[in-house]
């Protein structure tokens, strides 16, 4: 299937000379969640805003659904939603109306049922009727995304849709996402919460300086990346590691009591049981033995350490 966004060599220079995207190529397949990683100032907010039409690209193309953003803005931006970082909304204007409001902003017709169903879905039914300026920080967020999802968008933009919101505002939006994408509905989402790409994504994008760094299916990026160790406390110290255990990589600490194995936890063979009887074959006692894998926060620190 053709992907449902596709981002080909995105440029964004702005007036200061900054340059915040340099040469970006990104196909977004339909119906994936997609994280986008990125320490501040990496470009996230510059892409996600050129591609909603709010930010003008230096080159380069964008296209959603196979419509160009620039030459056929109308469509691309009825099949858009953005829910944005600010939180900018009408003070003295009711959650319902506004909700209701930015349907017809985007040239649908009214669909109470929907906007109701919307507001059922954020937890917002009860405060319907409540002025926005009444609302708490984390129910004006909720607002945004009611907003978003009032034209029903077929690709939904969240900028940090969980920074600064408590833990069960952030697991109902999770649960939001996720039933959004049973719905057919492609989310891309930019995150300083790794744990929330690691919880909700189907591949996770890295942008680091304008640059995307890779992009990658989640499962495939832990087992390519992630690195697992093994490491054996032996009950008496050693001073050098026996020849019989040149096969395996192994790094001697501790004062001689440590050995640690770093493997691969993809391959079919760790070589742990083999190692653990030439352990044994060299007449050393094994006291302790405990594994450790990388997580997602160690890779993505790793590779933003690496492009700076
Ligand atoms: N209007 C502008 N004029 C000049 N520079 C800008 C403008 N908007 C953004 N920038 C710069 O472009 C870079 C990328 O900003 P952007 O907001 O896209 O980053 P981000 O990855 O979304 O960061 P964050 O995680 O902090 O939201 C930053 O260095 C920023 O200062």
């Amino acid at each position: 299937m053709a992907p449902i966004v596709s981002i080909r060599n995105l440029t964004k220079s702005y007036a200061s000379g900054f340059k915040a995207l340099k040469g970006v190529d990104l196909d977004i397949e339909q119906g994936e969640i997609l994280a986008l990683l990125g320490p501040n100032g990496a470009g996230k907010t510059t892409m996600i805003s050129i591609i909603c039409g709010i930010v003008t690209p230096s080159d380069g193309t964008v296209t959603v659904a196979g419509h160009d953003i620039l030459t056929d803005y109308r469509k691309t931006r009825s099949i858009i939603g953005l829910v944005p970082q600010e939180l900018t909304l009408d003070a003295f204007e009711t959650v319902e109306n506004t909700v209701a409001f930015s349907r017809g902003l985007h040239g649908c017709a009214p669909n109470p049922a929907l906007i109701e169903r919307i507001l059922k879905d954020l937890s917002l039914y009860d405060k319907k009727d409540t002025m926005l300026r009444q609302l708490s920080g984390g129910m004006r967020r909720r607002v945004l995304i009611a907003k978003a999802l009032s034209y029903e968008p077929k690709v939904l933009f969240l900028d940090e849709p969980t920074a600064g919101v408590d833990v069960s505002l952030r697991k109902d939006m999770w649960q939001l996402v996720e039933r959004l994408r049973a719905n057919g509905v492609t989310i891309i989402l930019t995150t300083h919460y790794i744990e929330e790409a690691e919880e909700i994504a189907d591949r996770i994008g890295v942008i680091n300086h304008g640059r995307i760094l890779l992009v990658e299916d989640k499962k495939a990026l832990m087992t390519k990346l992630g690195r697992k160790q093994m490491t054996v406390e032996l009950a008496e110290p050693i001073g050098v590691i026996p020849d019989a255990l040149s096969p395996y990589s192994l790094t001697l600490s501790g004062e001689g009591t440590r050995l640690t194995y770093e493997f691969d936890s993809s391959g079919e063979r760790t070589g742990i049981s083999s190692l653990l009887s030439a352990l044994s074959q060299c007449g050393l006692r094994v006291k302790d033995i405990s594994t450790e894998q990388s997580s997602l926060e160690d890779i993505f620190v790793e590779l933003v350490g690496e492009g700076k």
